[in-house]
């Protein structure tokens, strides 16, 4: 498999993308034409560097508004070409991508366009290169790839042949199975990228939003099994025009953008099957059911300890050798670290997955380039695998029953109440949230759920759960409004009956975070409860959600540094967060 990348989705100057993209791994760059006018290199510079990095130069993109036109114009076309053919040779380049005409195109005729293409084909021959044609969503005439088939088909010229764009066929809603209808010699190019589900037109979505495979909502190893299919052995190269990786670290980018073409491979191999080829497969994990752990760090953990004690988590004894004590609380673990730090105020610095089997799940997260994380350890403990989010969150693929018995605690008293970690709610660097969801899709197997928008005192707040099939891993990630980060992380304990938990932790000295009156009276309004039970909820300070599948009770507990617990009761098969009362939660923590 070849991997492909445009210098338009990195950050910085040509060369500095170039070393990016060689950085990653990747084999091969499409060269963004405003990237190589802006660069201070002349064309023969460019080449020989690329030839030293090992990239080869594969696609020079994009020659515009070249069919469709009437004759005079035609005649501008093709003097504009061969500057851009002459050009191409001093790169050593021999594929150019036409795309569909969207502003000179007054002729909606594809016999016309057919042969403009071949004329301008003839030319591009003469000068050994070969034409990628490319229908844009917005198209003036042209702006779906059955139609610039069907033009290509008709031109019928040996240097050209089509470039599909997984972007254009798939934010138009267009069928992809008529890919495989084409000849796979006929397929030039592939670019590929992913959206996010948006409703607005289609030339800002694509030159703002697009993503990388895996971040947004289209179903990228459907399409590139569709192109596969057809025969298509080219290289797989990534488009992405995105605002936020215009501006973020392109050698992050790069890798981000790596990591999301290992990811595609190996789920079109598995949609595939036998007749994927040589697509590389990664070790299969499946989606962790269930937390192992979570690890809050800071200078001064007792905060944080006096809470847990509230909650109703038994200490779990000290660690044989490192300063770090466990809680636990039914199958909820909170390993509390006072180990210096980047940040002294208490912060969820590691959460633990259990993963069926650690080993292979390791093993696909190194080829996925996620970070190893290195902790000391001593002869008869546990070597604990682990790997950096892209919000620096270590994640760790562990199971309790090996590491369990290196803490010196006691046994936890029993409790029919006992709890398990429900959700861990991670907040996201505005930078990194495509990469962590992008991250925990390929290296856990979590599933992204639809995102969501929440109102707060202080701006918006974008959230996005990644989540197991079962529900037993539940991994809201959140996008802060801006100056509000560094704040508010938090898990949720479940527990089956939050009524009786919460009234035992307020005699252990618990204050709930504070729920307005007016909140109740709404209450009432919106679910007619019975008076009781409203009364209750007053009085515990509890929220309430109710929806066809179920009902959902839950609180919160005031912040300590960057951190607060939730308690929840999921009833029946409630699947939800309680998203409606989180303005309300918002609103009271800003206090
Ligand atoms: O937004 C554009 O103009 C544009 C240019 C070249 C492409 O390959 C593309 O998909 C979009
Ligand atoms: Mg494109």
């Amino acid at each position: 498999m070849r991997t492909s990348i445009a210098t338009v989705c990195l950050s910085g100057g040509l060369v500095q993308k170039m070393y990016a993209a060689a950085e990653a791994g990747f084999d091969a760059i499409e060269i963004f034409e405003p990237d190589l006018i802006a660069a201070p290199q002349s064309p023969e510079e460019i080449r020989a560097l690329a030839s030293r990095l090992g990239l080869t130069l594969d696609l020079y993109q994009p020659f515009r508004d070249a069919e469709g036109v009437d004759e005079a114009a035609f005649g501008d076309v093709l003097h504009r070409a061969e500057a851009k053919f002459r050009l191409m040779q001093r790169l050593g380049m021999d594929l150019m991508l036409v795309c569909s005409n969207v502003g000179t195109a007054t002729v909606d005729d594809d016999e016309v366009s057919a042969g403009q293409l071949r004329r301008l084909s003839d030319l591009a021959a003469t000068y050994g290169i070969r034409l990628a044609y490319e229908a844009l969503a917005w198209g003036r005439f042209v702006d779906d790839y059955r139609r610039s088939w069907r033009i290509v088909e008709l031109a019928d010229h040996p240097n050209v042949g089509i470039c599909l764009d997984s972007f254009h066929i798939l934010s138009r809603g267009h069928d992809p199975k008529q890919i495989e209808d084409i000849p796979a010699e006929k397929i030039f190019f592939l670019q590929l990228a992913d959206a996010p589900a948006l409703s607005m037109d289609v030339l800002s979505w694509s030159r703002h939003h697009r993503l990388f495979p895996g971040e947004g909502s289209f179903d990228l190893p459907a399409f590139l099994g569709h192109v596969l299919r057809a025969g298509y052995d080219g290289p797989l190269s990534l488009e992405v025009f995105n605002d936020t990786f215009r501006q973020t670290d392109p050698v992050r980018t790069a890798r981000q953008a790596q990591r999301s073409l290992r990811w595609l491979a190996d789920r079109t191999a598995e949609l595939l099957g036998e007749e994927a080829g040589p697509l590389p497969r990664l070790p299969e994990v499946t989606a962790p059911e269930a937390f192992d752990f979570v690890e809050i760090k800071a200078a001064d953990t007792s905060g944080v300890e006096v809470l847990l004690e509230q909650l109703g988590f038994d200490f779990g004894g000290r660690h044989r050798s490192k300063q770090v004590r466990l809680w636990t609380w039914g199958s909820a673990r909170v390993v509390c670290n006072d180990v210096p730090s980047a940040s002294p105020e208490p912060h969820i610095a590691a959460v633990g997955f259990d993963v069926a089997d650690s080993d292979p799940a390791a093993e696909r997260a190194a080829r996925l380039m996620a970070p190893p994380v290195h902790r000391r350890t001593y002869a008869g403990e546990q070597a604990l695998r682990a790997f950096t989010s892209p919000d620096g969150t270590e994640v760790f693929l562990s199971h309790a029953e090996d590491w369990i018995g290196e803490f010196d605690g006691g046994v936890s008293r029993p409790d029919g109440n006992a709890a398990r970690i429900d959700h861990v709610n991670l907040v996201q660097p505005w930078h990194s949230f495509d990469e962590a969801v992008l991250f925990y899709t390929s290296v856990l197997s979590l599933t992204p759920q639809p995102t969501q928008e929440v109102a707060g005192p202080a701006g918006l707040v974008r959230s996005q759960v990644m989540s197991s099939p079962a529900g037993g891993v539940r991994l809201p990630l959140n996008l802060l409004p801006n100056g509000q980060q560094g704040q508010a992380q938090h898990f949720a304990l479940a527990c089956r009956d939050i009524i009786e938990v919460v009234a035992a932790a307020r005699e252990r000295g618990l204050r709930p975070l504070k729920v307005p009156g007016n909140y109740y009276d709404d209450l009432v309004a919106r679910f007619g409860l019975a008076d009781d039970l409203v009364a209750t909820l007053r009085d515990l300070d509890l929220l309430y959600d109710r929806d066809a599948d179920g009902e959902y009770l839950h609180c919160y507990t005031e912040t300590v540094g960057e951190v607060f617990f939730e308690l929840v009761e999921r009833r029946d098969r409630y699947d939800g967060y309680g998203a409606g009362n989180a303005p309300v939660r918002l609103v009271s923590q800003a206090g």
